[in-house]
């Protein structure tokens, strides 16, 4: 449904390369107006095939695509200056400064962010005489990420933003993110680390081969997976003397247990311990995370499932 509140619409998206290879198969989602929105997927799933779609970089070959009630594509004018983009592999003149570099592109932007007022948000104020072939890897993505920002954008794209940063970064990155997020932008990001999207993203999707294979707030996409219990027992206790509803699997004394109701389980588990007088080293017990739902997905696919 396409409504006010949605700033970004697909619907039926597909694309295809030269030789037919079809890289996006159909997919729809949509993305409410100051909303963060995860694309997830294995390398090759089609993600930045589909971002690109959505930046209007290429047309589509079937289905329907609105970023503000416009077709990225055909009506790059209308929406090109209302995007922030922030690419992979950002390409810079390596001799420029960053605040030349800034100044440049900012030129090119209609009602600009003063350039050092994008550098201080990404947090390369300090680096600004610094020239580009200067930089670390994890430099030149806040200098794409300043980039991106000098437009005031109201829907901004950001294409693996962290890779490279450190975990210093990596939270700056999200903190920054956040703060976009509460003054109105709407995000939508591709992103290979699954804590990121467990702790970013108000909805996702997970692609494979193209498709959507799962998607939803966080907590959906991983309410459905089951929690995990693991403990190792004592020497000379053997994992059959269990409660046999625990449905325990075990590897030597180290023991697992995957359960749709956590609570319960664990309290089984620690009634049988606490009566038969047995300390349970290394107790774990967790809901699943995004990373398995994410594991579970990938595995299916190596399985041909
Ligand atoms: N220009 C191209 N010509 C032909 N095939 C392409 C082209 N660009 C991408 N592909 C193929 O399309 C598929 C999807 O690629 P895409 O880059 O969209 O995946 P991705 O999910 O972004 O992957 P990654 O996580 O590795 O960046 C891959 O199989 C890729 O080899």
């Amino acid at each position: 449904m396409t409504t006010d509140q949605h700033v970004i619409t697909v619907d039926g998206l597909r694309r295809s390369y030269a030789g037919g290879f079809e890289a996006v198969s159909g997919i729809s989602f949509s993305v409410a107006r100051g909303e963060i929105f995860a694309l997830l997927g294995t390398n090759g799933a089609g993600k930045t095939s589909t971002v690109e779609l959505l930046e209007g970089l290429a047309a589509p070959a079937a289905g329907t695509v609105r970023v503000l009630g416009h077709d990225p594509y055909r009506e790059r004018a209308a929406v090109r200056p209302r995007i922030g983009v922030m690419l992979q592999e950002g390409g810079f003149p390596s001799d420029l400064t960053v605040t030349e570099t800034a100044a440049m592109w900012a030129r090119c932007t209609s009602g600009a962010r003063p350039p050092a007022e994008a550098l201080e948000l990404v947090g390369l104020a300090e680096r600004a005489g610094v020239r580009v072939k200067q930089l670390s890897g994890g430099e030149r993505r806040r200098l794409d990420f300043a980039l991106a920002l000098l437009g005031r954008p109201e829907v901004l794209f950001l294409d693996e933003p962290t890779t490279g940063l450190d975990a210093e970064g990596r939270r700056d990155t999200w903190d920054l993110v956040r703060a976009l997020r509460d003054t109105g932008t709407t995000v939508l990001l591709t992103t290979h680390y699954l804590e990121e999207a467990e702790s970013l993203a108000d909805r996702l999707a997970i692609m494979n081969k193209g498709r959507i294979v799962a998607t939803g707030t966080p907590a959906e996409v991983t309410g459905s997976r089951p929690a995990r219990i693991r403990f190792t027992l004592p020497e000379g206790v053997p994992a059959g003397r269990l409660p046999l509803s625990l449905h325990a699997a075990a590897e030597g004394s180290r023991v697992s247990i995957r359960t749709q109701h956590l609570q319960e389980s664990l309290g089984e588990l620690l009634r049988w311990a606490e009566e038969s007088g047995i300390r349970l080293e290394g107790l774990d017990a967790r809901s699943a995370s995004l990373e398995e739902a994410f594991l579970e997905i990938a595995r299916n696919d190596m399985a041909g499932v």
